[in-house]
C-alpha cells in the first residue's frame, strides 16, 4: 500500500507474465516433489523434503546454505505457482504453517498476480486465509517499523538500515511498496481539466478523479453523522468534492489543509477563503496540524486523503490526528486506497491500519460501498489506480468505548 491512493503494482511478482519462461531453470526433482506434496496435503513428505534440504545446508562447505529456504519458496517458472500457493489453494493449513516457517514468502504472486491468500480466498479456505492475513500483517508491521527507523535515521543523517525504495528478498512490502511520489508537492504542472473533473500531476497520473464522488459523499455523511453544526477537518482538497459535501452539512468549523500551490490557488479562485465557516491551512499537514494541536482545536470529524504519500505518513498522521479528535464521539476516516490492486493485500494493509489505530485507542470498522467506474473515466490518465474491484471498504474509526 502504499498508502496510496494511486499506485503501481505493489506486489512481489517473482514471476511476471512477461518473463521469458525459458530464462528460469526448470524445477529440480525435489522441488517438483515439494509442489506435489503441498498440493495433495502430504505433510510427512513436505517435512522430509525440508529436512533433506536442511541437511544439505548444514553440510555446505561454507557453512551457510539456503536449500531449505529455496525449496519452500521457489515458484514454478511456467506458472509462478509456489508450494505455499498450492497448499493454500487446497486448504492444507498445517503445510502452509510449515512452509511459512521455512521462509516461503506470504506475498509472492503467480503469473496471474495471485498470491497464496487469493488462492485460499477463492476456494473459501478461511483458516488458511486467517493464517496468511496474520503472517502478512506481522511482516508488514515489522517492515513498517524498520522503514520508520530508517527514515528517522535518514533524518538525523545516520546511515539508514534499509531504504524505502528497496527490498532484497521476496518480502516486498505490500503496505509499504515504493509507489509514492515524495516530490509531488514540487510538481509544477499539476492541473485541472476544463470540466474540473480531473486533477493530474506532472506525469499525467491522477491526483483526484470524479468517479470517486459517491465515495466522498459517503465519507462526508459518516463524518458528520448527517448533522449540522459539526467541527470537521479535511486533509487534501483535490477537486473539493468532499469539502463541498461537508459544506452541505453546514459545519460550525471546517478546516481544510492543502499543500499544493496550484490547488490552493484554485481554492482561492473558487472563493473557499470567503466562506464563513471555512479555515484554510495552506501547507503540509505535517507542518499545519501541530499548529492546530497547539491551538487546542478539536474536531468531530476528520478525513485524510492526500496524494503521493507513504504508508508511514498515514501512520504519522494518525499519531497527531488523535490529539485533535474529539472524545468520546469523534469520527475519523481516510480514503482507503491501500494496496488496491489485490483484494488480499488490501485486507492485510487494512488490518495493519486497524491495529495501529487500536493502539491509539480507536476501533475501526470497514463499511462496504459499491462503486462503478467506466473505462472512459480513465481517458487522459496515465495509469489506473483502481482495478476491477467494485467494493470499496470505507474506514470508520471511533474511540473505544
Ligand atoms: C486525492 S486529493 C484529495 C481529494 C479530495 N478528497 C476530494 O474530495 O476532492 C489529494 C490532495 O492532497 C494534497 N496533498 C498532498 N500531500 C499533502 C500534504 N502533505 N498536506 C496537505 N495536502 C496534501 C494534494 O495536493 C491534493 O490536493
Amino acid at each position: 500500500m502504499s498508502m496510496k491512493r494511486k499506485a503501481d503494482g505493489d506486489v512481489a511478482m517473482e514471476v511476471s507474465p512477461d518473463d521469458d519462461q525459458n530464462s528460469s531453470p526448470p524445477l529440480t526433482k525435489h522441488h517438483t516433489q515439494m509442489m506435489e506434496a503441498s498440493s495433495s496435503g502430504n505433510t510427512a513428505q513436505v517435512l522430509s523434503l525440508l529436512q533433506l534440504a536442511a541437511a544439505d545446508d548444514s553440510s555446505s562447505s561454507i557453512g551457510i546454505g539456503n536449500q531449505r529456504h529455496l525449496l519452500a519458496a521457489q515458484q514454478d517458472p511456467a506458472t509462478g505457482l509456489s508450494p505455499l500457493m498450492l497448499a493454500a489453494q487446497n486448504g492444507h493449513v498445517d503445510i502452509c504453517k510449515i512452509l511459512l516457517e521455512a521462509g516461503a514468502p506470504w506475498n509472492a504472486v503467480d503469473r496471474y498476480g495471485k498470491c497464496a491468500g487469493n488462492w485460499a480466498q477463492e476456494n473459501e479456505h478461511w483458516e488458511v486465509v486467517n493464517l496468511l492475513v496474520e503472517e502478512g500483517t506481522k511482516a508488514e508491521l515489522i517492515l513498517g517499523a524498520s522503514i520508520r527507523l530508517a527514515r528517522a535515521q535518514e533524518a538525523s543523517n545516520k546511515p539508514a538500515a534499509i531504504s524505502n525504495n528497496e527490498s532484497n528478498d521476496n518480502n516486498v512490502p505490500v503496505a509499504h511498496a515504493p509507489c509514492t511520489k515524495p516530490d509531488y508537492l514540487e510538481h509544477d504542472n499539476v492541473r485541472y481539466n476544463a470540466a474540473n473533473t480531473l486533477l493530474l500531476d506532472n506525469d499525467d497520473d491522477a491526483v483526484m478523479m470524479e468517479w470517486e464522488r459517491p465515495l466522498m459523499m459517503a465519507h462526508a455523511q459518516i463524518l458528520t453523522s448527517e448533522m449540522k453544526g459539526k467541527r470537521v477537518m479535511n486533509i487534501g482538497f483535490g477537486l473539493g468534492i468532499i469539502d463541498t459535501a461537508l459544506q452541505g452539512y453546514e459545519p460550525a468549523l471546517h478546516v481544510i489543509c492543502e499543500a499544493h500551490p496550484t490547488v490552493y490557488k484554485k481554492m482561492i479562485e473558487d472563493g473557499w477563503d470567503k466562506k464563513q465557516n471555512v479555515r484554510i491551512c495552506f501547507g503540509r499537514w505535517q507542518d499545519e496540524l501541530p499548529k492546530l494541536i497547539e491551538e487546542g482545536l478539536e474536531f468531530d470529524g476528520i478525513f485524510y486523503d492526500t496524494y503521493g504519500e507513504h504508508f508511514t505518513d498515514l501512520e504519522d498522521f494518525h499519531e497527531l490526528m488523535v490529539k485533535v479528535l474529539h472524545k468520546p464521539d469523534g469520527i475519523y476516516s481516510f480514503f482507503n486506497g491501500l494496496a488496491p490492486d489485490n483484494l488480499f493485500f488490501h485486507g492485510v494493509a487494512a488490518n495493519c491500519v486497524k491495529i495501529q489505530l487500536s493502539h491509539l485507542g480507536l476501533d475501526t470498522e470497514f463499511a462496504q460501498c459499491e462503486i462503478q467506474i467506466d473505462e472512459k473515466d480513465w481517458d487522459g490518465v496515465r495509469r489506473k489506480y483502481w482495478h476491477g474491484r467494485n467494493t470499496y471498504y470505507l474506514p470508520i474509526a471511533t474511540w473505544k468505548k
